[in-house]
């Protein structure tokens, strides 16, 4: 295990696509809300101005999987996505690794390949299109999962976190994010009114915040912090813990 913080890692700037969003501004945009060739197109802007602390995240899982990673074993980044989170560690670990990034959008991945054709030189990267539920999560020591289970059913998350857990060797680590929602009524409005403030000081207007909030109802279903907590609990993870949250989004690390 490491126990070197390294602060470059929070300066160092993610690999994004410039493309900006403006989907549900001039549209055509997705409702319900799909991860489709236009969201594809400008999803690192769009997630990076629509998730609070983004690149903080990342790089903070970056350290968390250089502490855990077992030399040997897999980490595997499940909603990879674009690639951004396994570009950015792949730049960070100093030793070869094998990096693996699970989604089920072929053109995400297409995205993701040229993005990290570049530490392919150094860590052997496997990207594979399938939906989670059906990957084996075998000899990893580290599993990422960020913003992804809260568009599964809820009945497959619990059986995803177990499959994960199952496949995790020991001493294993899962880092988590989600979108939350408050177990309290009052202050899920607060928080709601928090996040939209956020958004529009990223350039979102009125109308294409709430025009996304009505396509990802019923997609993106978030669960309390609690809840979440009890279904790591549940797939077996022996100790959790929050290293950020803000708004209505937390990252939490769980150990096998
Ligand atoms: C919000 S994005 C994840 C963002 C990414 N983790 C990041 O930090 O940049 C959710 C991703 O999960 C993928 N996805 C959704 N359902 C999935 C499933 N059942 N199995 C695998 N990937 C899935 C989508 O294609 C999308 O790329
Ligand atoms: O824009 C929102 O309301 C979000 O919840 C952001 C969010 C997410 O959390 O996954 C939603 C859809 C996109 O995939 C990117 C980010």
């Amino acid at each position: 295990m490491s126990d070197q913080f390294d602060p470059e890692l929070f300066q160092t700037k993610l690999y994004l696509s410039p493309e900006k969003d403006q989907l549900f501004e001039t549209g055509p945009w997705p409702k319900p809300f799909v991860f489709n060739e236009d969201v594809v197109r400008v999803f690192d802007d769009m997630i990076s101005r629509s998730v609070p602390l983004y690149r903080e995240v990342l790089a903070c899982a970056a350290h968390w999987a250089r502490d855990y990673y077992q030399p040997g074993t897999r980490i595997i980044d499940i909603g990879c996505s674009t690639g951004t989170f396994l570009e950015l560690l792949g730049r960070f670990l100093k030793q070869p690794a094998t990096l693996v990034g699970i989604d089920n959008s072929q053109p995400m991945l297409e995205k993701a390949r040229q993005k990290l054709e570049r530490i392919q030189q150094i860590h052997q990267v496997e990207l594979i299109c399938e939906t989670a539920e059906n990957c084996s999560f075998e000899n990893s020591s580290v599993v990422v999962i960020n913003y992804t289970l809260q568009f599964l059913p809820l009945q497959v998350r619990q059986k995803l976190l177990r499959s994960i857990y199952e496949g995790l060797n020991p001493g294993g680590l899962l880092f988590l994010s989600e979108k939350v929602k408050s177990a309290c009524p009052q202050f899920q409005e607060t928080i709601n009114r928090h996040y939209e403030a956020f958004k529009a000081h990223n350039g979102y207007a009125k109308t294409e915040i709430e025009r996304k909030k009505e396509a990802l109802e019923n997609v993106l279903v978030p669960l309390t912090e609690a809840q979440q907590i009890s279904m790591l609990q549940e797939s077996g993870f022996s100790h959790i813990d929050s290293p950020i949250k803000l708004h209505n989004f937390i990252s939490l690390v769980a150990l096998k």
